[in-house]
């Protein structure tokens, strides 16, 4: 089971004066530990700020953030984070750049052997383990990123619109293995996107996020069956939860 995310008052400007950005906040929240919370928000409200600033890269204005009882007060190693734009490196192989975070971390990539290779396989990349980032689709990079994120069996997750530039299928098998993962592990996710279904769809709590400075506007809690399949998607409770969550965006004059 992941982490309690307690997340206290946080709040973040970027810059001073006149032009001061203020992006987020002020927000209070608890992600309970091995809950998946998706963050839903317009552009530009924040929601990547906070991502930044849960892994400790990014400071706060006010505020604090707590790892079960630890505070974030700098960069954490033991966390898996996938971004939309992927962190692959040139000049490593898909195998080298999934070894790269566990030699990042201090663990010898020899011990994750079998693991490198079952994570590859799960996402279609067997076969690949030896071509360069430039040789795979966009899609098939992301597939390595995600491998990147969960290599050394992190049990927090932080996903900022990690499927946002896939090809619809792909969105769907990896939104699936996603699903799997936490089924059987419970990690703590937390995940933005602005895929009112895809949040529905994975969350066990959406957070809606309103326009800049973002703050939590509403938290819902997802009570549909495990998994959610495309028979879940396709039930009537699941179309109402869209409903929901698209009239308060609808009220905020963002849809
Ligand atoms: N380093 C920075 N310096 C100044 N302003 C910034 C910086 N990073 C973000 N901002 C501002 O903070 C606000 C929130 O940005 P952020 O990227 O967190 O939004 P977001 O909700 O993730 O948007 P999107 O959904 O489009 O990715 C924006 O107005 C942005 O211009």
């Amino acid at each position: 089971m992941g982490a309690t995310i307690d997340i206290r008052s946080l709040t973040k400007t970027f810059g001073v004066g006149p032009a001061a950005v203020h992006a987020f906040g002020p927000v209070d929240l608890t992600i309970e530990s091995g809950s998946f919370v998706s963050l839903l928000g317009p552009s530009g409200c924040g929601k990547s700020t906070l991502m930044l600033m849960i892994a400790g890269l990014l400071d706060a204005s006010r505020g604090e953030i707590f790892f079960d009882d630890r505070k974030v007060e700098g960069p954490r190693t033991d966390i898996g984070i996938m971004f939309q734009d992927n962190t692959l490196v040139p000049w490593r192989t898909v195998e080298g750049n999934v070894a790269l975070q566990l030699e990042l971390r201090g663990l010898d990539p020899r011990d994750y052997a079998d693991r490198i290779r079952d994570l590859l396989r799960s996402v279609k990349l067997d076969g690949f383990q030896r071509r360069h980032p430039y040789e795979l689709s966009g899609g098939m990079q992301q597939r390595a990123a995600f491998c990147q994120a969960l290599v050394h069996e992190p049990d927090t997750l932080l996903f900022d619109e990690p499927l946002g530039k896939l090809d619809a299928m792909t969105r769907e098998s990896i939104r699936s293995d996603l699903q799997t993962l936490w089924m059987q592990k419970r990690p703590t996710v937390v995940f933005v996107t602005h895929s009112i279904e895809e949040a529905v769809q994975l969350s066990s709590t959406v957070c809606v996020v309103t326009p800049r400075p973002g703050r939590i506007e509403r938290r819902i809690d997802i009570d549909l069956p495990w998994p959610r399949n495309l028979e879940v998607k396709a039930s009537a409770r699941f179309t109402q939860y869209v409903r929901e969550i698209q009239g308060i965006f609808h009220d905020y004059g963002v849809l």
